[in-house]
């Protein structure tokens, strides 16, 4: 049975649905790294919020891991090389929590405006210190938001609705996008330069990392206010601790740290900031939306094979996957075939789909050829790790789809260059969905795959089936199909034969020894 660990605080929703699934869980939040690192080799899945650290160091640990799974949208917790480099899909889910953020950015933006913590916390102490709070109105006011994704555009609809007017910086906003949202698109130098309110909602990455320095601090307008509720290293906390000192930024609303959880902080303590640790995403809607999300995703992912939301792998939708199937094991049969009559560096790779096939979600069936042309020389190589894994051998590979139906409705064809040769294999779907190769190296012929097969090259002279035949029955091996196919007449031809068991190292040299052979290879599928 399929086994996952919940190692952080969720929804009880998650648990329930991977049960309902038929899929053992645990759940285990508050672990420490080494607890964690000395139970994750029991599971298939790990399911994680924030607070999980998914190092190269528990991934290295995680013998049997499939899938990890984040409730919510920040994946930095997650080593992620060190997962694809390990085959293990990591998805997240990048909606659920989405409106709940954004709703927290404006709740910041408002407690920061009229000091709504400290002046909370001083009528409660029973002071009434009606003059040491004035604040200030956000209507009119310009909203300078950092990164115009899912969560900053709804903050931007939001601070629309108050009568602000949004000003946006994300290399990747289209002109046409940012006209819907009604935001006007800038610079980020001149976003600095007319914003009131900044608030930043991108993810965390060498160009954003940092970017609330003290030389973009120095950029932006005397009294700005500052919202951070998107990931603490986008912020030197230093430099903008220095910068509330001075009074060049008004306040600051922080809701992430550099280093969480945030028990301690330069930031803690003065007047003119508001905190919340790490509470963009706490409300019981996102959680439940994030929970259900995680564990459908990853229960489709380890019962189905099908791939929503993932974050190292192409995408297969629950409607895809029952298509994709017949081809699955098309392609993983072409690729393993490959993989194992090719002796010689792999240069490049040609992966063509024609008719049918073409009109398919090809990139997994490239991701499992390449899973089954490595497989024979790579243990470690699967469907999630198979493009990286021939990237770092310097493998080239290319794909094309021709919707054009030749001989065959469906073809799917895999062209390998070695640094000795060129070869390829072409298979195809009869109507049983049974996949069959109807060519190798030109050659035509049609042959299903069993578990063991005998691939032979020989020349095509009088003789070799007979003598075939008496080798195999004299060493009590039964033959279960014989298929043959020659480029021409007296020419190259090839045998594909499928036995009911293994050859002996002896009856495999009388093979090879057999005139009319030039090359015999057992493959297994
Ligand atoms: N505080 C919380 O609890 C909480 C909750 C949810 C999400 N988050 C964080 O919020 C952030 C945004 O989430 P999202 O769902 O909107 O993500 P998203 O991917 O939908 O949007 C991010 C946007 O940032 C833009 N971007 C990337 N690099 C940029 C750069 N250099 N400058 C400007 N823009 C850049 C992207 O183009 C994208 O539009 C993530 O870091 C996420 O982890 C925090
Ligand atoms: O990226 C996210 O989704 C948020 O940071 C939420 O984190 P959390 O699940 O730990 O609350």
């Amino acid at each position: 049975m399929v086994k996952v660990l919940i190692s952080d605080k969720m929804s009880p929703r998650a648990a329930e649905i991977f049960r309902d699934r038929g899929v053992e869980v645990d759940e285990k939040p508050g672990m420490s790294p080494e607890e964690l690192k000395a139970c994750i080799g029991e599971y298939d899945g790990l399911a994680v919020r924030s607070a999980t650290k998914a190092t190269a160091d528990i991934i290295a640990a995680a013998t049997n891991l499939k899938v990890i799974g984040r409730a919510g949208i920040g994946v930095d917790n997650v080593d992620i090389p060190a997962a694809t480099a390990a085959g293990i899909c990591v998805m997240n889910t990048p909606y659920g929590n989405a409106i709940t953020t954004a709703e927290h950015a404006i709740a910041m933006m408002f407690s920061l405006s009229r000091h709504i913590p400290a002046a909370n916390q001083s009528t409660q102490d029973g002071k009434w210190e009606k003059s040491k709070f004035m604040g200030v109105e956000l209507y009119g006011k310009v909203l300078g938001v950092v990164g115009c994704g899912n969560i900053g555009s709804i903050v931007a609809d939001r601070a629309i609705g108050l009568k602000m007017k949004v000003v946006a910086y994300d290399p990747f906003l289209s002109p046409e996008r940012a006209v819907e949202l009604g935001v006007e698109k800038l610079e980020l130098d001149d976003l600095f330069a007319r914003a009131d309110y900044i608030s930043l909602h991108t993810p965390i990455t060498e160009s954003t990392r940092n970017i609330i320095n003290a030389q973009n601090i120095a950029k932006m307008k005397e009294g700005v206010r500052i919202i951070n509720c998107a990931r603490g290293g986008l912020v030197v906390e230093e430099d903008l601790k220095a910068a509330l000192e001075s009074g060049h930024v008004a306040g600051a609303a922080v809701d992430v740290y550099v280093k969480e959880p945030a028990t301690e902080n330069l930031l803690f303590g003065m007047d003119n900031v508001v905190t919340t640790p790490h509470l963009g995403a706490s409300t019981d809607e996102a959680q439940v939306n994030v929970a259900i999300q995680v564990a459908e995703q990853m229960s489709d992912y380890l019962l189905l094979g099908s791939v929503t939301n993932a974050l190292n792998m192409p995408s297969v939708s629950a409607e895809e996957a029952p298509k994709l199937k017949p081809y699955m094991e098309l392609a993983t049969q072409l690729g393993s075939f490959a993989g194992q009559v090719t002796e010689t560096g792999i240069k490049s790779v040609r992966i063509d789909y024609e008719g049918q096939a073409a009109s398919l979600n090809i990139k997994p069936l490239t991701s499992i050829i390449l899973q089954g042309l490595l497989g024979p020389l790579l243990e470690s190589v699967n469907m999630v790790n198979a493009p990286l894994v021939a990237k770092e051998r310097g493998i080239d590979v290319t794909e094309s789809i021709n919707d054009r139906e030749d001989d065959y409705q469906t073809l799917v064809r895999l062209c390998i260059t070695t640094e000795n040769q060129t070869r390829d294999i072409a298979g195809t779907l009869f109507g049983d969905d049974r996949p069959r190769v109807v060519s190798i190296k030109g050659i035509n012929m049609e042959a299903e795959l069993g578990p063991h097969m005998l691939y032979i090259t020989n020349q095509d002279k009088p003789g070799f089936i007979g003598a075939m035949g008496s080798i195999l029955g004299d060493a009590e091996v039964n033959i279960a199909t014989f298929h043959l196919g020659r480029d021409q007449k007296k020419g190259e031809a090839i045998a594909l034969i499928e036995i009911d068991s293994e050859l002996s190292k002896n009856t495999m040299d009388m093979v090879c020894k057999l005139p009319q052979v030039t090359q015999v290879k057992a493959l297994n599928f």
